[in-house]
């Protein structure tokens, strides 16, 4: 009898002879049986080696403590079914090694009434899943990076489909910003909630050290020296992939587990980095998307909208202003003499006193109202007030006024004053063409009568 065979108990004994327990160990497939109350009784080699535990610890034990809780109600009914005296082929559910790994199992099972004995072969399938699940979880990635359009959505997906493979229920995706800004976290999931500054704090320092180096980083307690600076007590294991594009590195993903969730294994972590590359990628062409987005919708030297954003938000504040949210006045500007800068200064000079007169314009609004510029040097502001067309005049005056004052650009002090022009909704137009050009022509009629 081999050192790992458990001998059949008491009067079981009878029934099965315990010369059948070594040819049991031959078997590729686990022989398990268990009594009427579910408790092993015997486990052949193949099935300790799929438990990981010693008989000693695995006779007597109850088999449904070892399926993965969201298993165990249907184990238990497919139990019963075979203690009724069905046959049950092909039955699939996890299990818990001593390890901690989950492993998958398919069974099939048979009631043996004389003996008090359910006997049950099992076959190790978790490969085979593992490799469902990847197949299935790359094919869900790629699927989401080309059909997916919201960055904050796209990593949510992928971690998702991270979840379903591996234990990363804490998922970070940090991106990294040409213009030296801070990184930023277009996501972000900790089952743990929010996290403390410094703990956040360190959270950025490696995502900054896996997007310097360039390589993939993995961090675990009582392993790596560099786990015994942690401040969170709880961290098990940290895992950073850096984020790869043709064009270089663009953020980072950091993968974290902790108190007893597994952490990755080398597999997880090949699979982590294919993952990566598609990511990768799909952020980048997200990017480059809202950056067109943006320049088809921004005027490039002042960043103001254009006149087609305008158009959008001019249809917007009329709809709010129609459901008696709001009341709308388009407020028309246009420099007086602003050709006598370029002639006498220069185009450069005339190009950055635009930029003031925009930023002076923007200063005098909340950041939720639309300012456009809308030709060489004109501009529309949309004003909205809850309380009536007075608060837009006076909105109005005040911009008139911020412009009393002469910019300093690039060392020339410039007294340089626009002309307003203003029409209130409905009164001066009911479509956005009609209430654009009133408030032109309201903008024209106060510069002829400028002096
Ligand atoms: N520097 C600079 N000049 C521009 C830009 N776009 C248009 N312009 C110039 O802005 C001027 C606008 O023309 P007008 O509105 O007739 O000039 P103005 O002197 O302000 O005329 P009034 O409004 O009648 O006082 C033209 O000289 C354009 O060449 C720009 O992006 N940068």
């Amino acid at each position: 009898m081999s050192e790992k065979t458990v001998p059949l108990a008491g009067s079981l004994a009878s029934a099965f002879a315990p010369a059948l327990a070594p040819a049991f160990d031959l078997l590729l497939d686990a022989v398990c049986m268990v009594d009427e109350q579910g408790r092993f009784v015997h486990v052949s080699a193949a099935g300790l080696q799929i438990f990981g535990y010693t008989p000693q610890e695995l006779i007597g034990r109850r088999m449904i403590d070892l399926v993965l809780p969201e298993d165990r109600e249907r184990t238990l009914q497919a139990a019963q079914r075979v203690m009724a005296g069905q046959a049950h082929l092909n039955f699939e559910n996890r299990y818990l090694r001593k390890d901690g790994q989950v492993v998958h199992l398919l069974w099939s099972a048979r009631w043996l009434p004389e003996a008090g004995l359910r006997v049950a072969v099992a076959r190790d399938i978790t490969e085979r899943k593992r490799a469902e699940q990847i197949q299935a979880a790359t094919y869900a990635i790629s699927e989401a990076v080309h059909r997916v359009q919201d960055l904050g959505m796209l990593c949510q997906e992928v971690h998702q489909s991270i979840a379903a493979l591996m234990q990363g229920h804490n998922l970070a995706v940090a991106l990294h910003d040409e213009a030296g800004r801070p990184l930023s976290f277009p996501y972000w999931a900790d089952r743990r909630g929010p996290v403390s500054p410094e703990r956040w704090a360190n959270l950025s320092a490696f995502c900054h050290e896996v997007i310097q180096r360039g390589e993939v980083r993995m961090v675990r307690r009582g392993v790596d020296p560099e786990a015994d600076a942690w401040v969170d007590p709880e961290l098990q294991c940290r895992v950073g992939v850096p984020l790869s594009t043709p064009s270089g590195v663009i953020g980072a993903l950091v993968l974290k587990s902790y108190g007893d969730e597994a952490g990755c294994s080398e597999q997880d972590l090949a699979l982590l980095q294919y993952i990566c590359t598609q990511l990768a990628t799909a952020i980048e062409r997200l990017q480059l998307y809202g950056r067109l987005r943006h320049l088809s919708h921004h005027d490039a030297l002042t960043g103001l909208p254009n006149r087609a954003l305008l158009r959008d938000r001019l249809s917007l504040a009329m709809a709010r202003a129609r459901r008696g949210e709001s009341f709308l006045s388009v407020l028309y500007l246009d420099l007086d003499r602003f050709k006598e800068v370029n002639d006498t200064h220069g185009h450069l000079v005339g190009d950055h006193l635009l930029q003031a007169f925009a930023d002076r314009l923007k200063a005098q609004l909340r950041a939720s109202d639309t300012v456009a510029r809308v030709g060489g040097d004109e501009f529309v502001v949309l004003l909205e007030s809850p309380k009536g067309l007075a608060g837009n005049r006076a909105a109005a005056d005040k911009i008139r006024q911020a412009f009393a004052p002469p910019f300093e650009v690039d060392g020339r002090v410039l007294a340089i004053q626009p002309s307003l022009g203003l029409a209130d909704f409905p009164a001066d137009g009911e479509e956005e063409g009609q209430l654009l050009s009133a408030a032109d022509q309201a903008m024209y009629s106060a510069k002829g009568a400028r002096p």
